[in-house]
């Protein structure tokens, strides 16, 4: 494991979120991508060496719709940068910490990530992100 390479936060809107990282707190936006087969609008804000993703969805079958109508707004993961993600999913099953899928998917700029649920992670959802 490199680094912590972002926490993920669950908003209603990115625009509206702004007011804390950027009128309050003088972060930039570093990427904004629309993820249609996952629901998402996603915004990456530097912060120190690692990054903030706020996740906005796109429409009621997001991948995080259910988190918001349940939750609300909040913190909804963790995602570490690894070097190899296929090889850490072999490990983590071995270790008893369930992939959400037995390969990785593509993540957001370029990358491929594996979740691993929250159940089996201390009640964090924790992601795997490899950078191509
Ligand atoms: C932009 C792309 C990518 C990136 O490149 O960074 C992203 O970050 S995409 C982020 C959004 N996508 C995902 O999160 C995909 C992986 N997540 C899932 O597959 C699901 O969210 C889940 C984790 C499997 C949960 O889904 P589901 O089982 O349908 O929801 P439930 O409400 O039934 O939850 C079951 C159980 O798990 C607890 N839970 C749910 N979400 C979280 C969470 N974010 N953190 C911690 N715990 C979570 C939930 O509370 C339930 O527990 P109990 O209530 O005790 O049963
Ligand atoms: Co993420």
């Amino acid at each position: 494991m490199k680094k912590i390479d972002h926490i993920g936060i669950v908003v209603k809107s990115i625009k509206d979120a702004l007011k804390l990282y950027n009128d309050l707190l003088g972060l930039e936006i570093t990427g904004e991508e629309i993820l249609e087969d996952r629901g998402l609008r996603v915004a990456f804000i530097k912060a120190g060496d690692t990054r903030i993703e706020l996740l906005e969805p796109l429409n009621d079958n997001s991948e995080v719709s259910g988190f918001l109508a349940k939750k609300g707004e909040g913190m909804h993961h963790i995602a570490y940068e690894v070097e190899n993600v296929e090889e850490i999913i072999k490990n983590a099953k071995k270790l008893g910490l369930k992939p959400l899928s037995d390969e990785p998917k593509n993540g957001a700029h370029n990358t491929k990530v594996v979740f691993l649920h929250p159940k089996t992670t201390n009640g964090v959802l924790v992601e795997l992100v490899e950078h191509q």
